[in-house]
């Protein structure tokens, strides 16, 4: 369905001018291989910088690759990358020329854009306009519309006319929970009835592991893990996830907690250890047990999710290309 083989892109140096650093080249895409099958939904997970724009931005026929292929539905996209826009519904992370006309307008002129009659633009825009809850704000610019609302709108112009491959990068940023459901909705609801493929670009790991098939992480331009949720959170092992939120400072005269610090990840009071079940037993007892209960505001005990999984394989992507699971 579609096939990504040895994908390289190196953004040249830049001089630096009037006192400010030039920068160095960056290779943002180095040799990427990927394979996405029709009908899933594929998440590109990765830190800031990791390259995952760079790749969509290939994808979607707007950036040229230095080297490598991309085959998408039998179409080779570097030769003709032209051929994208028929083939992909694409959101980018920047809001476009649509900005200026009404939400309404701006969902039928992509339809229109894409080839529907007038009539048929007309009745899909407002089919999405009901499903994402945007028929309130139909006739009002999207200048004038808060940034979720915004984002919501574009997402809504990007359904329309439908295409066989839809690729969202960031989809939810700024939106609200009820938003954000109608676009996870939306999306599955068009991979369950019309076999939509969907490549998804997302920070959000939790929100997005509910509705990933398969995810692949990106870090420096490589892929550095690639497999199904599950199968990656079997890469973290039987670790478990213990969380402990303290009152107020954590109460480090206690030998076995200042013990634990050296293995957690502090967020204000919230550490968060992921640990052998061993580990994570005698670490419970030691908090609920002791003086420490005390100092103890919360507690709890998880499996792994995705996000452990991203945060494991961000600390070790140096050499970590034999984590690569089909
Ligand atoms: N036009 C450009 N010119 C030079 N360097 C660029 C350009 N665009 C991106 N880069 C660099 O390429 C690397 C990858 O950037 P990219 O935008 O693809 O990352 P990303 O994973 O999408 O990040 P984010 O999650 O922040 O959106 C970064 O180091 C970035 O600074």
């Amino acid at each position: 369905m579609c096939a990504v083989r040895g994908l390289v892109k190196t953004y040249p140096a830049a001089r630096g001018r009037r006192g400010t650093p030039g920068t160095e080249a960056v290779r943002a895409s180095d040799g990427i291989d990927l394979d996405i099958r029709r009908g899933e939904i594929f998440g590109l997970l990765g830190p800031n910088g990791a390259g995952k724009s760079t790749l969509v931005r290939q994808l979607t026929g707007l950036l040229r690759p230095d080297a490598g292929r991309i085959d998408l539905l039998g179409h080779d996209l570097v030769r003709h990358p032209e051929r994208a826009a028929r083939l992909i519904g694409y959101l980018g992370q920047q809001s476009t020329a649509l900005d200026e006309l009404t939400v309404a307008l701006a969902a039928e002129t992509t339809g229109r854009l894409r080839g529907l009659p007038l009539a048929a633009a007309r009745a899909e825009r407002d089919a999405v306009l009901d499903e994402l809850g945007l028929a309130p704000l139909a006739g009002r610019p999207l200048k004038k519309l808060s940034g979720g609302q915004r984002r919501l709108a574009c997402f809504a112009a990007a359904l329309v006319g439908e295409r066989p491959v839809l690729v969202l990068d960031e989809p939810t940023t700024g939106m609200d929970p009820v938003a954000r459901r109608a676009v996870w909705a939306a999306v599955d609801r068009r991979r369950a009835e019309r076999g939509t493929t969907v490549l998804l670009v997302t920070h959000n790991v939790i929100e997005a592991e509910t509705v990933l098939d398969r995810v692949a992480v990106l870090e420096r331009g490589r892929i550095i893990a690639c497999g199904t949720p599950a199968g990656l959170k079997e890469l973290v092992g039987d670790e478990v996830r213990v969380e402990l939120v303290w009152r107020d400072a954590p109460p480090l005269d206690v030998p076995e907690v200042a013990a634990l610090r050296a293995s957690a990840r502090e967020t204000g009071r919230r550490w968060s250890l992921r640990l052998r079940p061993a580990e994570a037993r005698a670490a419970v007892a030691a908090v609920t047990g002791g003086p420490a209960f005390a100092a103890l505001d919360d507690f709890t005990l998880a499996t792994p999710s995705l996000e452990d999984v991203y945060l494991a394989l961000g600390g070790q992507a140096e050499g970590a290309g034999g984590l690569v699971k089909a």
